[in-house]
């Protein structure tokens, strides 16, 4: 078939009346789909005339698939399907399942333009290379022009095998890994040859399905291919993650061959033993993997190895190995230093001297994004404070930043002075528990400052309310921001991109001035704000 190679973005219609339907293929139009599978089944209609007329009228180039929900539904399966090849529907998918080798046979022979999809469910997880091979052997005997297989993973390294099965088969395969841990199926499917991938409508996240406005305007997935190089956020959760937001947009100014993809993780090791290649070139790591992945790095930059914790992992081509760097930790202090800063210009004492020097400087959350941020308030002289819902690890860090650890219960009446700094790096009031927030409102009268490293939302309930009772404050997306510059930064080392990412993300962290409009015109970008 020719197309192999041409992307063609669809998304699937389930809806209740062929009005709808039809309203629906409409908006997918819109969105940039290239053809729509509409699922017959999903209907209710009283004659099949109105199916006809659904198919007479349609906008847009259509699979037309029916999954039967009970034996009774079989033999209106049978009909639809012959209708859809008398038609000339551009697809009939077939469920190998239901359609006995008799009827499959008949739809065969009647069609003229119609190519028959023939697909299958494969669940129960872990599907090996062997089982997808013989399935697919089985599939393409039944003489089908395109063979589909929705894939049950448990973990993402489940896609492997999938990616695997796309590259090496010779019939034109469709695949898709379902969940929010099939998501790469979808996303990296064009580099290992996918040509038809899956989206869903109206921006709404589905999971294991990217949104088809994301296909088009952010991993601009027609531009992807065998040599593109794959970046990602390994994290768990990371759906709430903006870093496709921001670094695919910067590939395409550089012209960069790569995408950068959300990745659900659960076992990182895992995950660097099974996507090992050089093609997996370098990774952020966000929660709660950051500690886990300095014992998966072949090498550890001083900074990150203190600290314990790597947001940042590149993979050396020469030799493949993984170096671990952290970019957190200058990113958040600088970030407070700036505001600080800001804040002192206004009253009328700048000074060179780091303005958290000397100050209290109270730290809630002690994993990974902690563990940076207490090195860094440290390094810049503060006094350093921390709480964290499991004692042991407050104390274990506390000691090494010289610091101090209190028991979690005291945060809301810890008030030994005035004009204290607060950052929190717990995933408290991060969305979906947004209305959460790990200080209340009236202990936060003592802080002249108030970070929150949770960056969606943008602004937390901990920081309306800091600003309310009119502390400073620094959000999230400063600090996301300049994290990302230190990871283009330690890419462009290694990929030999020149300064032009520096240049294209804005931010200069040496000088903060400079920097702020381009940060700000990130932030519009990243929230999508006018
Ligand atoms: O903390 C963060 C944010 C992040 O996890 C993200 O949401 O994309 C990516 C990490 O590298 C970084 O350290």
């Amino acid at each position: 078939m020719g197309f192999k190679h041409d992307l063609l973005v669809y998304t699937t219609l389930e809806c209740e009346s062929p009005e709808e339907m039809a309203a629906c293929m409409h908006k997918a139009k819109q969105e940039g789909a290239d053809l729509v599978e509409l699922c017959i089944d999903s209907l209710t209609f009283s004659h099949i005339s109105q199916v006809e007329h659904l198919l007479k009228q349609r906008t847009l180039p259509s699979i037309v698939s029916f999954r039967p929900r009970n034996s009774e539904w079989k033999k209106a399966c049978i009909q639809v399907l012959k209708l859809a090849v008398e038609l000339d529907v551009e697809f009939v998918e077939v469920d190998r399942e239901v359609v006995c080798d008799e009827v499959m046979a008949e739809l065969m022979s009647r069609r003229s333009n119609s190519k028959i999809i023939v697909s299958s469910y494969v669940n129960g997880g872990n599907p090996t290379e062997e089982r997808l091979c013989n399935l697919i052997i089985n599939l393409q005997s039944t003489g089908a022009d395109v063979v589909k297989l929705v894939i049950d993973v448990a973990y993402i390294t489940d896609v492997a095998p999938v990616f695997h099965m796309l590259t090496h088969t010779q019939v034109p395969l469709i695949a898709r890994a379902a969940g929010d841990r099939g998501l790469i199926s979808q996303l990296l499917g064009p580099k290992y040859g996918a040509f038809f991938i899956c989206g869903s409508l109206g921006g709404k996240s589905t999971p294991g399905l990217p949104p088809l406005t994301s296909i088009k305007e952010v991993y601009k997935l027609e531009y992807v291919n065998p040599d593109t190089r794959v970046f990602g956020v390994i994290s768990n959760p990371v759906g709430h993650s903006k870093g496709p937001l921001l670094h695919n947009p910067a590939f395409r100014h550089t012209g960069y061959n790569g995408i950068y993809v959300p990745l659900l993780v659960d076992n990182v090791k895992e995950f660097f033993r099974v996507f090992s290649c050089n093609d997996y070139a370098g990774f952020s790591v966000g929660i709660p993997h950051k500690e886990a992945a300095v014992r998966c790095c072949d090498e550890v930059d001083p900074l990150a190895k203190s600290i314990g914790a790597v947001n940042t992992i590149i993979r050396r081509p020469s030799d493949s190995k993984l170096i671990g760097y952290n970019t957190d930790c200058e990113a958040c202090v600088t970030a407070i230093e700036d505001a600080l800063r800001e804040r002192k210009k206004t009253h009328g004492h700048a000074s060179n001297v780091s303005p958290i020097a000397g100050k209290l400087f109270v730290l809630v959350g002690a994993g990974g994004a902690g563990r940076a941020i207490a090195f860094g308030a440290k390094s810049r002289g503060a006094r350093v404070v921390i709480f964290n819902r499991k004692y042991e690890r407050a104390k274990a860090l506390a000691a090494a930043v010289s610091g101090e650890a209190l028991p979690y219960e005291h945060l809301n009446d810890f008030c030994p002075e005035m004009g204290m700094i607060l950052a929190n790096a717990s995933a408290v009031g991060m969305q979906p528990k947004s209305d959460q927030t790990p200080v209340s409102k009236e202990a936060l009268r003592s802080y002249e400052l108030v970070f929150d490293a949770v960056y969606t939302p943008r602004n937390t309930r901990l920081l309306q309310e800091a600003a309310e009772v009119g502390a400073t404050v620094v959000s999230g997306v400063e600090m996301f921001v300049r994290q990302a510059l230190g990871n283009a930064k330690t890419r462009i080392m290694f990929a030999n991109l020149v300064e032009e990412v520096t240049e294209t993300l804005g931010i200069h962290i040496d000088a903060p001035s400079a920097s702020k409009c381009k940060l700000i015109t990130w932030e519009r970008r990243i929230y999508q704000i006018q």
